[in-house]
């Protein structure tokens, strides 16, 4: 299976995300655009990427009322980004809304329903959320509710690939955050693995952001990320 790599553009002004852009396009197709750069720059950084031939993943992660949710699943579809995020557990109905947004538009973007967060482990998910079932079958039960609502891709990480791969139709789309090369700062992510893992375990995307953009070298970076992936 092919992976790819997106980056993570979360820093604070377009010239910084350019600066990065600059150094890795076209090397790197993808980028992601999340609510720190989105809320300070807003449509206009979106369609420069664009216009500069970049893929865009618009991360925003929505979780809304339903009616909420449709409305600016439409708006995003409107602005021609590639791939957006809503959160699975806004439930059936706020994710039917999202696709029924989003399609409003030609072509219309994938949705990806984001499953259990990156940065939680069984603790979080057991003491401070109360989900006893843990990490693993929340994140089973979410794809499998995100199927049946239509949803065709999903974020998770690298560590519940290998189980959903075993289930879930071929053509998921599956992309994982929380993945860092041997040695790197994890920082607040709690459920990690390397590229080559992630690749292995069969995700199509991975993102990774502050391992690329805060390294000494991003585009020496990005190559062992890429060999990692392409062999
Ligand atoms: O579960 C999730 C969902 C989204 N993310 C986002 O991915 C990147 C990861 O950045 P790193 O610097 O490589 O940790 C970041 O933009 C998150 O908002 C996630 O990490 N986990």
């Amino acid at each position: 299976m092919k992976t790819e790599l997106i980056v993570a553009l979360d820093v604070f002004s377009r010239e910084e995300a350019f600066g990065i852009v600059q150094k890795l396009f076209p090397r790197v197709q993808w980028f992601k655009v999340g609510s720190i750069l989105f809320t300070r720059e807003g449509q206009d950084l979106v369609k420069a990427l664009k216009d500069k031939g970049c893929r865009v993943f618009l991360d925003l992660k929505f979780f809304d009322i339903p009616n909420t949710v449709k409305g600016v699943c439409e708006v995003v579809a409107g602005m021609g980004v590639d791939m957006f995020t809503i959160h699975m557990l806004g439930g059936q109905d706020m994710a039917k809304a999202a696709l029924a947004g989003a399609s409003k538009v030609s072509p219309s973007p994938l949705a990806l329903g984001v499953t259990v967060l990156t940065s939680m482990d069984e603790r979080i998910l057991k003491e401070e959320l109360c989900l006893q079932q843990g990490v693993e079958d929340t994140v089973s039960h979410l794809v499998r509710m995100g199927l049946e609502s239509g949803m065709k891709g999903f974020v998770c990480s690298p560590h519940e690939l290998l189980l959903l791969r075993g289930w879930v139709p071929q053509d998921t789309v599956l992309v994982t955050p929380g993945v860092r090369l041997a040695g790197d700062a994890v920082g607040d992510q709690k459920r990690v693995m390397t590229p080559h893992e992630a690749h292995i375990n069969g995700a199509n995307y991975i993102v990774m952001g502050r391992s690329v953009y805060g390294s000494l070298d991003p585009v020496a970076t990005v190559e062992k990320i890429l060999q990692e992936i392409e062999a």
